[in-house]
């Protein structure tokens, strides 16, 4: 009888470590039995991880799984994931967090991989939208990171922006904006539910065309980013920083510079934001006297507590984005949370920081141009949420024309009128069918804009726990909350005296601008009308 090659060899080798005296004989059939154990035990541990290995990859797989090195997708451990996440060119992160034994796991890698293919590697039709990594929870360099976000089966798919990936943990009760994708078994399911939280619609179809452009779904929709607390700190910061670094602190600067100061005292969302300016604002006298240059300690004072800047952007990340991003959300944030008999004076504490302190000198010019024209006073906090958010609109309106032009945008982020229809449909009166990179403003339903813009840059703002700010990966609990104030430690600790007196100082003082601002306003108006009245007679005269 002939034997195959392998196990004639086999018998060969057995046979001359008998001669030697090795072991004993094992007929062909109990060495196979031998041989197919292992096999055996794979196939008992794939049924007994039973739900899990049903649930995930159990599609039409694309190739065998196996978890090559060179992968289309990074695998990060406990050392390279928080720098790799805060230096994630993308928008949004999905992290795989999988076990290189588990069969589920290896069955699932195809499906992640062809959704991973297009928004990453050299073939990538969606660049900067989603970064794709995994870790291996079974290294021994990764098992920390793995307990950190509670991995309790494999794979497990966690979603969230970048940074909150790097800073954060994972409660035991999962929360936006980090969360939990499921029912994501094959890649098309997968795309559904990445397409479902950026609201896009992209498609395993999608290709890049010659140009290098992506062709395919509504792929010039911009991405739908909350606006978070940590931007608005990190632009109040990162603009204390410019204004000392630019030395812009002159002595004609001064009021301008106090103006602001209290506009955020009383009302910056950040806690740490508004007893760092508090801090500033009760020592003033002897930081920067009147008629002196600021002294070293007013200079290299923490505004927004230490730590801040932290140089990186949540929700103002990207090509082109970032500081002037963080200033807009700042302004708008600020207006939604000033009292009626206030806005005016936040108004003009808005007003003298571009003129002063917002050293791009377009921007700036464009921004009083636009004060310039305004006719209505600001009377109430609307008027100065819905000035605010008309203004910007211009901006963006203006920068549309001029990308059309010069065919330089940010595919992410193409300027629009905002807010967008999938943001906010009632915000538009007439349901007409516009292009996202509309350069034309709908008829807008003001009051639904008015309550969209205080819910978006109030309540619904984004806030992370302490740790985004001290650096320290916190193994408790992540508690990502909406609404301005911080949950972290110090976001519930009441504020220091000294803080709490500058507050009640700045908010009178505040008070007082407010009421001889609308004082202003108000005798200016007059001459307005008197002239204007003067004007229409002569016209009608005229007529
Ligand atoms: C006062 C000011 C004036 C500027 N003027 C100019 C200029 O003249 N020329 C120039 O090139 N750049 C100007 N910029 C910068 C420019 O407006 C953008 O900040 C920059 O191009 C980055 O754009 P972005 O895509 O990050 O979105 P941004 O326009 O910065 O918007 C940031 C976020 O605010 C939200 N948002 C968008 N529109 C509105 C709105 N109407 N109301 C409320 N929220 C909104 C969105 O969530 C968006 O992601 C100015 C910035 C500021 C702060």
């Amino acid at each position: 009888m002939s034997v195959p090659g392998p196990l004639h060899s086999w018998m060969q080798r057995r046979r001359w470590a008998m001669r030697r005296g090795g072991g004993a004989w094992q007929s062909p059939p109990s060495m196979v039995l031998r041989l197919l154990f292992p096999v055996l035990v794979l196939v008992l541990l794939t049924s007994l991880e039973g739900g899990n290995a049903a649930r995930w990859g159990s599609g039409s797989a694309v190739d065998d799984g196996a978890l090559t090195s060179g992968d289309l997708v990074p695998t990060l451990n406990a050392e390279t994931f928080n720098s790799s996440l805060l230096a994630a060119p993308a928008n949004w992160a999905l992290v795989e967090f999988y076990a290189n034994w588990c069969p589920a796991c290896k069955k699932y890698k195809p499906h992640f991989e062809r959704v991973a293919r297009l928004f990453t590697g050299p073939n990538r039709v969606h660049e900067g939208v989603v970064y794709f990594a995994k870790v291996d929870c079974a290294d021994q360099a990764s098992q920390k990171l793995c307990e950190r976000f509670s991995i309790r089966y494999y794979p497990s798919l966690l979603w969230a922006l970048p940074p909150v990936l790097a800073i954060s943990s994972r409660s035991a009760k999962i929360q936006s904006p980090l969360e939990e994708i499921t029912n994501a078994q094959t890649a098309e399911a997968l795309l559904e539910q990445i397409n479902k939280r950026i609201g896009k619609s992209f498609s395993l179809s999608d290709a890049t065309t010659e140009d290098g452009k992506a062709s395919g779904t509504n792929t010039s929709e911009p991405l739908q980013m909350p606006a978070s607390l940590h931007d608005v700190e990190e632009a109040t910061a990162q603009a204390f920083k410019i204004i000392v670094d630019e030395k812009m602190l002159i002595s004609d600067n001064r009021g301008s510079f106090v103006q602001f100061l209290m506009l955020l005292v009383v009302h910056h969302p950040s806690e740490r934001c508004r007893k760092g300016s508090a801090n500033l604002l009760v020592n003033l006298a002897e930081l920067w006297p009147a008629g002196q240059v600021p002294t070293a300690a007013f200079l290299d004072h923490p505004l927004c507590g230490s730590g801040l800047p932290r140089n990186f952007w949540v929700s103002c990340r990207g090509e082109r984005r970032g500081y002037s991003c963080g200033l807009w959300l700042l302004f708008h944030s600020l207006s939604v949370r000033v009292a009626d008999s206030e806005s005016a004076a936040a108004f003009s504490a808005i007003h003298s920081f571009v003129e002063h302190f917002f050293n791009c000198q377009e921007c700036q010019q464009h921004f009083l141009e636009m004060i310039s024209r305004k006719r209505d006073v600001i009377a109430s906090q609307e008027d100065l949420v819905l000035w605010l958010w008309h203004a910007h609109n211009e901006v963006n309106m203006r920068l549309a024309k001029e990308e059309e032009v010069s065919k330089i945008w940010n595919p992410n982020y193409p300027k629009v009128v905002w807010p967008t229809r999938q943001q906010c449909s009632e915000c538009r009166v007439v349901a007409s069918v516009e292009k996202a990179s509309s350069t034309e403003e709908p008829e807008w339903a003001v009051k639904a804009v008015y309550k969209f813009l205080k819910d978006w840059y109030g309540a619904s703002l984004l806030t992370f726990p302490d740790t985004i700010h001290e650096g320290v990966e916190s193994e408790g609990q992540i508690a990502v909350s909406r609404g301005g104030d911080e949950s972290g430690r110090n976001g519930s600790s009441a504020v220091r005296n000294i803080a709490a007196v500058a507050i009640l100082l700045a908010s009178c003082g505040f008070g007082l601008v407010a009421l001889w601002w609308r004082m202003q306003q108000k005798k200016r108006k007059a001459a307005y009308s008197s002239c204007c009245y003067a004007y229409g007679r002569r016209r009608r005269r005229r007529i």
